[in-house]
């Protein structure tokens, strides 16, 4: 199936992100406003039954993006339409309307979990916050089930620290389906868990989107797991996307070259069990997000840039499998560049 094939759930457009420095006493009297470009245009487009990877490394603004789409943070530019239709909410019933069909799972099970309540809490909460209580006993059960904890009545009355990682997260994920929504945005789910364990996380979520046509945001560092895991991958690098297409496409033959290093200072997609921490990834710094190079924000690690780098930013270039494109100067004019020729 192509990109273009499922219903679209959720869109960003222009999604834009700056938070503000806080001022320095000495500051004050300057008219200088600072800020953190954390998230600049950024355009996605997540479809029932597929899963987006976000790819890039620390820093880059994938957490925020997620927290963005999820109405968790106001953005400060962009669009972001559920169903075609745009949403901004800040709390409330809105925001309970919109938690409903998109939910966001988060890197830490321990602490999104609270240590002083049940399975039983947790899932009964979710259940009655979304209007779903229905036979509770029965839904309980059938969520437990659906994260693959069984028998459900084990695991019901045990409190967060009784469970192991892969555990709490399968419960993070049974909290976030007594929604029934739409969409997942799951924030690094599984990079805090132990190795053994991440390959039967990523599989449930496989499995769920498949079983219940979800559309899911997959947030990550390592690109291999997107190569594993999800139909199509997009490429961060200092807030701004630089590469997307088929995942197939994008680790088999990445164009973009920040896409290139990520690639060879991953791990072996074969050895998924081994998935790096992002202080291993990639060679050279990320640039200061306060004052990010002018043109293109890779330009000052790019061992191919060209003047123009430095100084105009790169517009997203198509390139010959369809869907694939990259924000790079290089193929401008020749994009069959892609085989192997920036490497
Ligand atoms: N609330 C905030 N106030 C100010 N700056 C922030 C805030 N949240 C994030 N940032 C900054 O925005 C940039 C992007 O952060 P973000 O957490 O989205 O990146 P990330 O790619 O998810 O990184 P990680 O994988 O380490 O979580 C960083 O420079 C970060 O310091």
């Amino acid at each position: 199936m192509t990109v273009t094939e499922t219903e679209v759930v959720l869109e960003a457009e222009g999604l834009t992100k700056h938070f503000p420095v806080r001022r320095r006493v000495r500051d004050l009297l300057s008219r200088e406003h600072k800020v953190v470009h954390a998230v600049d245009d950024i355009k996605l487009t997540l479809r029932r039954g597929r899963v987006t990877a976000l790819v890039g490394e620390s820093g880059s603004g994938k957490s925020t993006v997620a927290r963005l789409m999820a109405q968790l943070y106001g953005r400060t530019a962009g669009d972001i339409r559920l169903h075609g239709e745009t949403v901004t909410v800040r709390g409330g019933r809105k925001f309970r309307a919109y938690a409903r069909r998109v939910q966001m799972i988060f890197q830490d099970p321990f602490a999104s979990l609270n240590p002083t309540h049940t399975v039983r809490y947790h899932l009964t909460r979710s259940l009655r916050i979304h209007g779903r209580e229905g036979d509770l006993e029965q839904n309980l059960r059938n969520l437990l089930e659906q994260v693959q904890l069984t028998p459900p009545e084990r695991y019901l009355d045990k409190f967060p620290h009784e469970l192991s990682g892969g555990q709490r997260q399968r419960v993070s994920i049974a909290r976030a389906l007594g929604a029934d929504p739409e969409a997942l945005l799951a924030d690094e789910p599984v990079s805090m868990l132990d190795v053994s364990i991440r390959l039967g996380v990523l599989n449930l979520l496989r499995d769920l989107k498949e079983r219940l046509n979800l559309a899911i945001l997959y947030i990550t560092h390592d690109i291999a797991s997107a190569r594993y895991f999800a139909d199509e991958t997009l490429v961060m690098y200092a807030g701004r996307l630089v590469e997307g297409g088929e995942s197939e496409t994008v680790t088999q033959n990445p164009a973009h070259p920040y896409t290139q290093l990520l690639i060879d200072s991953a791990p072996d997609p074969d050895r998924l069990g081994e998935l790096s921490t992002p202080e291993d990834q990639a060679g050279g710094e990320p640039p200061s997000l306060i004052a990010p190079p002018t043109g293109c924000r890779f330009h000052p690690r790019c061992v191919h840039a060209m003047a123009k780098c430095s100084t105009e930013l790169p517009p997203r270039f198509d390139l010959p499998v369809p869907g694939h494109w990259a924000a790079c100067w290089l193929y401008e004019a020749n994009p069959d560049r892609t085989e192997g020729a920036a490497r």
